[in-house]
C-alpha cells in the first residue's frame, strides 16, 4: 500500500483510525499481554452493494463468520472444509489472500482459476462486503471469505495446509517506530510458512521501497523458504496477478513495485 491507506497520513480524510485498534490488551491469566496489530482499522464509506452483500441471505455462503465489527474467528480450524460442499471440494488446490482490501484482483484471480479454492481474510468491512458482492454477482463457487486478523487464523489452522499464500501492497508502516507492525517479520513468517505446504507459495508485493528491501532481507534470512529468484532478487509481476488498487495508486505517485515468490522447502 501507499501513504493513503496508512494511519500515518493524516491527510486522508476518508479514513479516520479508531483508536486502540492496533494495539490491543488482552488478559490471561491474571497478566497483561500487549498484542501488535498489522493493521488499524478504518471507518470509510460503505456502498450499498456492500451493505447488500454483508446483509442479504443471497451472499451468506461466502462470509465464514459475522462480518460487521470484530470479526470473531472461534471455531475456524480448516479452511478446505469451508469447501466440502461446493463443486472443488476440500481437495482442490487452496490460495489463502491476506488483505484483499476491496477484493478487486483477489476477485479476479479466483474467476480466472475456477479450479483452485480461494479464501480472502480482511478486517475492513466495506471491503468483505464489495468483495462478497463481487463474487456473488459473479457466481463464484471457489471463494470465501474470513472477516478477522489472518495471524489469528494461520495460527489455529492445521500445519502443511495452503498452497499458496499472497500479501498484496500491506501497510508499509513507514515510521520505524511502526516497524513492528509490518507483516513480513520473522516471527509472522514462521506462522504463514507452517501453515503452508511443502512445495507451497508466499507471494507478496510492494510499492514502498524501504519495505521491499526489509522483505527480501527478512525472507532470504528465513531457514524453510527459498528465494524463486534467488536470494536477494525480486521477480517481476508474473501475468497472474492482476495490479492491484493499492498498485495503482503507488504508481500513479511514482512508486516502484517488487514481487517476490518464496517457497517452502
Ligand atoms: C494497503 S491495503 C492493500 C489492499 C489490497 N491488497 C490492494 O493491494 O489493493 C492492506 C490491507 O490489509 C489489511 N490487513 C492488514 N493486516 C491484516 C491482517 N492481519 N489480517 C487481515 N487483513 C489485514 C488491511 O485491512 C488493508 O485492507
Amino acid at each position: 500500500m501507499n501513504q493513503s491507506s496508512n494511519p500515518d497520513n493524516s491527510n486522508d480524510i476518508n479514513q479516520v483510525a479508531e483508536p486502540n485498534t492496533a494495539i490491543e490488551t488482552v488478559s490471561q491469566n491474571d497478566k497483561h499481554i500487549r498484542i501488535v496489530n498489522t493493521f488499524m482499522k478504518r471507518r470509510t464509506h460503505m456502498n450499498k452493494n456492500a451493505e447488500l452483500a454483508l446483509t442479504d441471505p443471497e451472499f451468506a455462503d461466502y462470509l465464514v463468520n459475522n462480518s460487521f465489527g470484530d470479526g470473531n474467528l472461534d471455531g475456524i480450524d480448516d479452511l478446505r472444509v469451508l469447501f466440502a460442499d461446493t463443486p472443488n471440494g476440500i481437495d482442490a488446490p487452496l490460495t489463502v489472500e491476506i488483505g484483499f482490501g476491496l477484493g478487486d484482483s483477489f476477485i479476479e484471480m479466483a474467476a480466472a482459476e475456477p479450479t483452485r479454492n480461494f479464501v480472502g481474510v480482511e478486517v475492513h468491512e466495506p471491503g468483505i462486503g464489495k468483495c462478497a458482492y463481487m463474487a456473488g454477482t459473479q457466481g463464484l463457487s471457489n471463494v470465501k471469505i474470513i472477516n478477522g486478523d489472518a495471524i489469528q487464523l494461520l495460527k489455529q489452522i492445521p500445519e502443511n495446509h495452503i498452497d499458496r499464500i499472497q500479501l498484496y501492497f500491506p501497510d508499509p508502516w513507514q515510521k520505524k517506530r511502526h516497524y513492528k507492525r509490518r507483516f513480513v517479520s520473522p516471527e509472522r513468517m514462521a506462522i504463514v510458512t507452517r501453515s503452508l505446504k511443502q512445495g507451497g507459495w508466499f507471494h507478496t508485493a510492494t510499492d514502498w521501497e524501504h519495505y521491499a528491501f526489509w522483505m527480501v532481507e527478512v525472507l532470504d534470512g528465513f531457514s524453510g523458504l527459498t528465494n524463486q529468484a534467488g536470494a536477494g532478487n525480486f521477480t517481476d509481476r508474473p501475468d497472474f496477478r492482476p495490479m492491484t488498487k493499492f498498485e495503482r495508486r503507488g504508481l500513479e505517485r511514482g512508486h516502484g513495485v517488487w514481487d517476490l515468490i518464496y517457497i517452502k522447502e
